[in-house]
This record gives structure tokens, sequence and C-alpha cells, in this order.
């Protein structure tokens, strides 16, 4: 299994997850500016729909207020004879006695406030005067009917309002005032307005112009001025004519008001509703939005995930190409891209860093092992190369030989000519050593007048005459006198050869028979070569005498 932490370092990971990021961020905003939107177009659409139940409920009270006057007016009209006295009128009224629906009780009075017919109630007739009462001072002034303010009925002692109609004589002057009272704890539009205010959750109230409510499901408020407790609503509702907001407070919480104004009588009907019920849908928008997000986030995420490891395939094949380089599977060429893009031009310049590289390190590792003077293989060389040879050797069943070899009197022509001299005859020692063995053969300078020459034997019967032939071929080579500038020096060379047991012969063994066999040609006057075998079968040392 791969580990997790490269995983969230990689370039794949970090693309993806910006794009989440943003994604995001942008769903978030536009989520938040989309709701707003919804917010305030929700809040007008519920408020337009709250009015729009308003209007029809408020028509509905004007409708029955209209339709009572109607009725007490029609009443009015029915005068009894030219002579009207209060039984004609009690007896008018008990005629009518329909009028119960509309009115919680009619009553007639005199034109000096006294009550002379009482549909409910006949024992009250006579008793008290209501000429004081702001209805009936006001219906005798103006001769015609009105619609009184809410007040508590001293013959009841019910909240009510009251309907006047004044009966008139044929002269037109005003006989009696008929009076109907509304039952305001149980006017007959209440129920209409149950059922508005059960529809919405809310409640449903009337209130007069000078704030007196009229209408309230809590009967305690009815006839009471902006109480406490609904003060600030009932403020809201006599603001305006009609409108609405949803900043108002309602017993501490906040609440949608929407209110209108009824024309004939200046009431004001108004709803409230809690904002948290209004705006329920709300709220389950905001989930869906939310929701919606995650998904758009995640499918982001999931996109952004695909298309990044589709842009980014190249930049693999790149790093596929790279690790196959480093493991040697795969040549520099495989960088050699067509590719127009940035990742073209990434492979083309990794290709040409990678060639000037290997040009160095070939040019280093010539130079480090390579003999600075002559040319030719140096030490470090020969000691990583000799024991390959040997065992390319043992494997392919060919012997390997080694020639030691050692310039002969090399110091006195140092001491002579001096050192550059010496150079001279050293690099000229090299390269006619060079030539004189085959191109497969390895030559290297081990220190000073050192050198040495590995060679793979080819005639495997005679290997100790191939061995020959090569020794007196590089004395033969080194015969003519080195030509250095205007001297002509005559040196020779010592060689020591040791060929190689194919079954266990080892570097050091090798070395230490050629520098023996060396060390013996020196000893024996120098200028020749001496081939010493390490074959068991072959262990009898060949020497030859120096020409
Ligand atoms: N010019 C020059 N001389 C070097 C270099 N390296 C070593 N030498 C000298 O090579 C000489 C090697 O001498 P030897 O091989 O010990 O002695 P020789 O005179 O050759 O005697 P034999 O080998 O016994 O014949 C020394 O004088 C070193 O100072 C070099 O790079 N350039």
């Amino acid at each position: 299994m791969r580990p997790l932490l490269p995983f969230f370092h990689s370039f794949k990971f970090k693309i993806t997850a910006t794009v989440a990021v943003m994604v995001f961020v942008a769903a978030i905003g536009v989520g938040r500016v989309s709701l707003v939107i919804f917010d305030v177009s929700m809040r007008q659409l519920l408020a337009a729909q709250e009015m729009a139940m308003l209007t029809s409920t408020a028509a509905f009270i004007e409708n029955d207020l209209h339709s009572k006057r109607q009725a007490l007016r029609l009443l009015a009209e029915e005068r009894p004879g030219h002579r009207v006295g209060p039984d004609q009128i009690q007896a008018l009224l008990e005629a009518h006695r329909s009028l119960r629906d509309d009115f919680y009780n009619v009553t007639a009075f005199d034109t000096k406030g006294k009550l002379i017919a009482n549909l409910l109630d006949r024992r009250t007739i006579g008793k008290g005067n209501y000429a004081g009462r702001d209805y009936f001072r006001d219906t005798m002034a103006s001769g015609a009917g009105l619609i009184s303010a809410p007040f508590r009925s001293q013959l009841s002692g019910k909240p009510v309002v009251v309907i006047t109609e004044p009966m008139l004589a044929e002269d037109g002057s005003i006989v009696a005032i008929l009076v109907g009272a509304v039952d305001l704890v149980r006017p007959s539009f209440s129920g209409q307005m149950r059922e508005l205010d059960a529809k919405t959750g809310g409640y449903l109230f009337i209130v007069a112009a000078d704030g007196t409510i009229i209408h309230h499901p809590d009967r305690d408020f009815i006839l009471r001025r902006q109480p406490d407790d609904t003060g600030a609503v009932i403020a809201a509702a006599l603001a305006s004519p009609d409108g609405w907001s949803d900043d108002v407070l309602d017993g501490g919480e906040p609440a949608l008001l929407v209110h209108q104004r009824l024309r004939g009588v200046g009431w004001t009907v108004a709803v409230s509703r809690p904002l948290q019920r209004a705006f329920a849908p709300l709220t389950n928008v905001r989930l869906r939005v939310l929701a919606a997000i995650t998904l758009i986030t995640a499918f982001a995420a999931l996109l952004g995930w695909i298309i990044t490891t589709r842009l980014i395939r190249p930049l693999n094949r790149l790093r596929d190409h790279v690790v196959a380089i480093d493991s040697g599977t795969a040549s520099l060429a495989v960088l050699e891209t067509e590719r127009q893009d940035e990742f073209g031009l990434l492979s083309r310049a990794f290709h040409a860093i990678s060639q000037r590289r290997d040009q160095f390190e070939k040019d280093l590792q010539q130079i480090a092992t390579t003999d600075a003077l002559t040319g030719v293989h140096n030490r470090r060389l020969f000691d990583a190369f000799f024991p390959t040879a040997l065992a390319r050797g043992q494997r392919n069943g060919r012997r390997v030989g080694l020639a030691m070899l050692d310039l002969d009197k090399f110091k006195p022509v140092n001491d002579t000519h001096g050192h550059a001299v010496g150079d001279a005859v050293l690099v000229e020692f090299a390269r006619r050593l060079t030539d004189s063995v085959r191109a497969s053969d390895t030559v290297a300078r081990l220190a000073g007048d050192e050198f040495v020459v590995v060679f793979e034997l080819v005639e495997s019967y005679n290997e100790a005459g191939e061995a020959g032939v090569l020794g007196q071929r590089i004395i033969d080579a080194m015969a003519p006198p080195f030509q250095i500038g205007a001297l002509a020096l005559p040196m020779t060379t010592s060689i020591g050869i040791a060929l190689a047991d194919i079954a266990h012969a080892q570097p050091a063994e090798v070395m230490q028979a050629a520098d023996e066999a060396l060390y013996r040609v020196k000893a024996q006057g120098r200028n020749g070569w001496l081939v010493h075998d390490l074959d068991k079968a072959l262990s009898r040392p060949i020497s030859r005498p120096a020409a």
C-alpha cells in the first residue's frame, strides 16, 4: 500500500483541493446571495399572500357592517303609522326577531334618550337615560346613522359597538333612534376570523383608530387600549393605512404584521404571525441550498481529480522516463518529445541537461582514469579493470595475461637531460607501447616509468608462445632511439609477463608473478621479457633470455 502522506503532498491532491475549496467558496457566496434574494422575495410574497387574505377578510367585515346598517335602515323605514309610540316600536322589533342574527340586541330610544323598546328584554324599557351617550348625541345631531366606538354596554355588560339609525316622521323629524348592538366577544364575523387565525398560525385583531382593541383572540384585551403585551404590534398596525412589516416584536417574538384600514369605520384589521412559522419554508430552502452546495463541491472535487489526473499525465510520463533513465532501462532519447506545451519544453530541457551531465560524467571518467602525462589509462583504471578482466576470462575460458614493464635506466635520462626530456621519453614510450599491442589490449601507467598491458589470449593451445610474441614485439618497438628534440636517446625496457590460471587466479597473485618475472629480467641484464605461467598444467615457467 502506498503511504498516505505523499498522497496529500501530491500535486494532484493539491490541485483537487484547490478546485474544491474554490468551488465551495464560490458556491457558498452564490448560495448566500441567492438566499438573501430569495429571502427578500419570499418575505414579499408571503406578505402579499397575507395581505390578499386580509383584504378579503376586511371586505367581509365591511360587508357585514354594511348589511347590519342596511337591516336597521329598513327597519327604521317600516315606521308603524303616523303616531309612533313605544309600544308600536317594541312590536316592530319583536316582529323582526331575525335581527338577532345580525345583532346581539336591538333597542330604541326616544329623542330624550329614554329607552322605549328592547328586543331582548322588555323589562328594561323606561329604565335609565342614554342621552349622554356619544352615539346618541351624534346621531341626534347629524340625523344620520353611525357606527360607534367600542364600549361596555350598560344594559348587557358586554363589550359592544353599536350601529344607530334614526326613525324619522313623515316631516323628517326624528321619532326614535334604533340601536343595534354587536357583541365584540361573539361578533357575527368572528367565525370567519377564527378560520383565518387557524390558517395563518398567527392571529387576527381589529383595533379602533384610538388604539382600543375591538377584536382579539384573547378576550381580556377587548376594549383595552394598547396593552403592554401587544402595544408595539398595535402601534405598528396604526402607523399607516395598510402595509406589512417583519421587524415587529409580538410578545417578545419577531412577527410578520400585515394590516389594513377599513375605510367606512376607520378600524384597522391586522394579522400577526410568528416569523419562525411564517418563514418555515425558508429554513427548508436553506437546508436544500446547503445540501446542493455540498453536492456541487463533491462533484467539483471529483471533476477536479479526473481533469487533474488527465492534465498531469505527461508529467507522470516524464517522471517515469526519468526513473527509467536513472535505473538504466531507458535511454536519454525518450525525453526528446515533440510536445509543444510546458511538459514538452520541460522534457526537452531535461534531455539537454542530462546530455550535458552525461558528457561531463564521461569527461570526468576519462580524466579520472587517464594518465595526464601519457594519455594511457592510469592506476585507478587498472585497479578496477584488472579483476573484472580476470573474472571475464575465467567465465569465457580465455586466459588473461598481464605484462609489467619498466624502462631501463630511466633515472639517468632525468638526471642528465632534465625532467622535461624524461617526460617526453615517457610519452614516446607509451605511444610505442600502445602501437605494439592490439586494440583490445589495455595499456596503463602504474607510476613513474612503470607500465602494464592487460591482454586476453586468443590461441589457447599456445598461450605462452603468444605472450612471448607480444613481449618481443614490444622490445622491438622500443629498439629505435627515442627522438626527443635534437636528442636521440637509445631506450630499452624490461617486461615480466604473467599468464593467469583460468580456474583460480587472483589479481594480486598474477601481479606478483608478473612483478617477479620483471625482476628476473632486470636481474638478467634488462631489455628482455620473461613469461611466468600460473596454470598448474603448465607450471613450468617459460623464460626467454633477452635478445
Ligand atoms: N621525467 C619524469 N620522471 C619520473 C616520473 N615519475 C618518476 N620519474 C623518475 O623515474 C625514475 C625511475 O627510476 P627507477 O625505475 O627507479 O630507476 P631506473 O633508472 O629506471 O633503473 P632500473 O629500473 O633499474 O633500470 C626516477 O628517477 C623518478 O624520479 C615522471 O612523471 N616524469
